[in-house]
């Protein structure tokens, strides 16, 4: 299958395609200090998004399946084919950037037109899958503005028509939502969800923003120092950390350390008392709301669960209060502005930090 008779062959026939196998990648990169090196598969249909705190190698890795940053090992095939020696431009692949990048100097209508013509269509097939793209996202009203004149939810939907008209058999989004304000975002999250469950090829985003991660992608592939540390669906990542970066995003205070029946012993740290029952290296996991706080020793409570802490800092998150607590278990709690005024908790305020069993979560590590 070559990629020309693709994308001159229309939206119509881009559902009768025949369906590749996807992508099937070992992305090598070397850039002195940093090294990336991440294994990624994807079946047609999947939506994958690249999650990782800053620096940790996400746009190096969505530049090197463009084809923008060559690879300094590894393989890169797409539907079978090896893509390692073609170039960005020869690649069957999408891309939406942070900032959508459209002509300034063209419509809409062009700026769509213009993938499927730099693609070899003719001007009249490349000006008429691009009406037929903006139709498909609500924008055929808008097809002979310029992107000064569109909103940023707009120019973002443009962006992502300029990149579908191509029949991408990979279709790369890096921080889609990231330039839109939270109310549009909101809006153009929930459409490019759409879209993306019905893009019939490989997708990959890469974001920080964990809801966007896990509201667009079916998996997620958390890469942090250059490497994957962690991969699968959006709730079992959510429900079983493996990493503190993973954990803080997902709210939950994480521990490691060995379990024995009920208890967990941490490999720095006391015990933890957990519900499941475990042998050998484990996690334990809680939410910040799981953890009660009191001044004073508490003598009436049955958690098993009791440290000694002291208040590092507090931060206001939601309506609650979020303290940090240093000590025998360092530790996030969550409490209500009331709790936390009649606790006078201040930073150096000494606390004792309580968790039921039950609202621990074990699991093997
Ligand atoms: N052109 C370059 N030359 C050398 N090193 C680079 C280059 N671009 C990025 N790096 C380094 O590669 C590493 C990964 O950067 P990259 O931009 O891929 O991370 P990221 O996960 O996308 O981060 P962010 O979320 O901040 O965009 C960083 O250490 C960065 O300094």
């Amino acid at each position: 299958m070559t990629h020309t008779d693709d994308t001159t062959a229309g939206l119509a026939a881009a559902g009768d395609r025949a369906r590749g196998d996807g992508l099937d990648a070992r992305l090598v990169v070397d850039r002195g200090v940093f090294r990336l090196d991440i294994a990624l598969r994807a079946a047609p249909g999947d939506v994958v998004a690249l999650l990782g705190p800053n620096g940790a190698g996400k746009t190096t890795a969505l530049r090197a399946l463009a084809g923008l940053v060559p690879l300094t090992g590894g393989h890169l095939r797409l539907d079978g084919a090896s893509l390692d020696r073609t170039p960005p431009e020869s690649r069957p692949v999408g891309v939406v950037f942070q900032d959508y990048l459209l002509f300034p100097h063209l419509s809409a209508l062009d700026n769509v037109a213009f993938g499927p013509r730099c693609h070899g269509a003719s001007k009249a097939e490349a000006r008429a899958l691009a009406a037929a793209w903006l139709a498909r996202m609500g924008l055929a009203e808008h097809a002979g503005a310029k992107p000064r004149r569109l909103s940023g939810g707009q120019a973002q939907r443009v962006a992502l028509a300029r990149a579908l008209a191509t029949s991408p058999r990979l279709l790369l989004l890096d921080e889609p939502l990231a330039a839109l304000d939270a109310r549009t975002r909101l809006d153009v999250r929930a459409q490019l969800r759409r879209h993306l469950a019905e893009f019939e090829a490989v997708a990959v985003l890469v974001t920080h923003d964990p809801l966007d991660a896990m509201v667009l992608a079916d998996r997620l592939v958390v890469v942090e120092d250059g490497r994957v540390v962690q991969e699968g669906g959006p709730s079992e990542i959510a429900r079983h950390p493996r990493t503190d970066y993973i954990a803080q995003l997902v709210g939950l205070n994480l521990y490691r350390g060995r379990a024995e029946g009920h208890t967990v012993a941490l490999d720095a740290g006391p015990a933890i008392t957990t519900t499941e029952e475990l042998s050998g290296p484990a996690f334990v996991a809680f939410p910040p709301g799981a953890v009660t706080l009191y001044r004073d020793r508490p003598t009436g409570s049955s958690a098993r669960n009791l440290w000694r802490c002291e208040v590092a800092g507090m931060e206001t998150h939601g309506d609650q209060i979020r303290a940090d607590l240093t000590g025998e278990l360092p530790l996030a709690a969550d409490l209500t502005t009331v709790a936390a005024a009649e606790l006078d908790l201040h930073p150096g305020a000494a606390v004792w930090a309580t968790v039921k069993a039950t609202q621990t979560h074990a699991y093997p590590a």
